[in-house]
């Protein structure tokens, strides 16, 4: 008689796992991947899983470090590129929060860190230059990270700023079509300037905001609302906004960085050469600044916050 052998106890099979970070700047999350080597390949539907608040990890993009050398349209003189998805699996050129986040994780990663300099990073948009300052100075003594965000442009020119906009913009709650200005800043914005604290906080952006004429690829519609002017110790006039956004891509976020710099553009450009140089914009989320150069470029100043490692298990994402 042969003696059997024992069976083999059961082995689970192993399960595919993604690690990631979730982070945020003024409460704009991301999920953030770690493909320095461009091994990944992220689809729109991965995007989409992992950004569902329910199903997946939550967040309104996905942004993956890699490598500039193994992405094609990487701009030269940045040694990172940031790949922005929006949350609806879409690519977007830029992203003014994200790209902060981004530079903590990096720095997270053991890949930069402040004390190096300056940051260049490549994006859709071109590349952006990120570095470690002081939070504004009426926020409070925290580490912020600022971005030259490059040049921001009233599309129009001022002739839409003389028509009082280049489109119109209907807001469910709002009674009346508002004008709005198109503002570039690397991706498309529409911004509309309300009188009140009372509009700003009727408005329902939980359906996007009917913009015409229709824009070809879509735009982040940003209602603001003027909250006055103050000085610094240092003589500094300040401006501040306060600002609500529906993203495209995504819905109503907490915060839009590239929002913040396409406002305070838009109202700068609507008041005149004595208007302030320096934009403190309120956001749901919290507060950042938005500084515009005499060349042109805008610098946009805020948070960067890691709050989680999540090893995701890939097989547990609805197919
Ligand atoms: N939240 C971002 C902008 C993200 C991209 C935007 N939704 C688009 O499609 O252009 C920011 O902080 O700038």
């Amino acid at each position: 008689m042969t003696a059997t052998a024992p069976a083999p106890a059961a082995v689970a099979a192993p399960q595919a796992r993604l690690a990631v970070v979730k982070g945020h700047g003024t409460r704009n999350d991301f999920v953030l991947l770690d493909d320095r080597d461009g091994a990944l390949d992220v689809t729109p539907a991965l995007v989409r899983l992992l950004c569902d608040r329910r199903g997946g990890v939550g967040g309104d993009g996905l942004i993956r470090v890699v490598r500039a050398g193994h992405v094609p349209q990487a701009p030269a003189g940045a040694q990172w590129f940031m790949d922005y998805r929006n949350a609806d699996g879409s690519l977007a050129q830029m992203c003014g929060n994200g790209v902060r986040v981004f530079a903590r994780y990096l720095e997270h990663l053991g890949l930069w860190s402040p004390a190096d300099g300056d940051l260049p990073v490549g994006t859709r948009a071109g590349l952006r230059t990120v570095r470690a300052v002081p939070a504004a100075p009426e926020v409070g003594d925290v580490a912020w990270f600022a971005v030259d965000m490059g040049p921001a442009t009233v599309v129009g020119g001022p002739d839409a700023l003389a028509d009082g906009g280049d489109a119109t913009v209907e807001v469910d709650g709002l009674a009346v079509t508002r004008p709005g200005l198109s503002v570039d800043v690397g991706n498309p914005h529409t911004v509309v300037v309300l009188a009140q604290d009372d509009d700003l906080d009727r408005a329902d952006l939980s359906h996007a905001p009917r913009v015409l004429p229709v824009p070809a690829d879509g735009t982040n519609v940003e209602l603001v609302v003027p909250a006055g002017e103050s000085r610094r110790a240092d003589g500094t006039l300040v401006g501040r906004l306060r600002m609500r956004v529906h993203e495209r891509g995504v819905g109503e976020t907490q915060s839009c960085g590239t929002g913040a710099c396409a406002a305070a553009v838009a109202v700068r450009a609507w008041a005149g050469p004595d208007a302030p140089a320096v934009w403190l914009v309120d956001v749901p989320g919290g507060t950042v600044e938005v500084t515009a150069r005499p060349d042109g470029h805008v610098v946009l100043a805020g948070p960067a916050v890691l709050v989680a490692d999540v090893d995701v298990a890939l097989d547990a994402l609805p197919a």
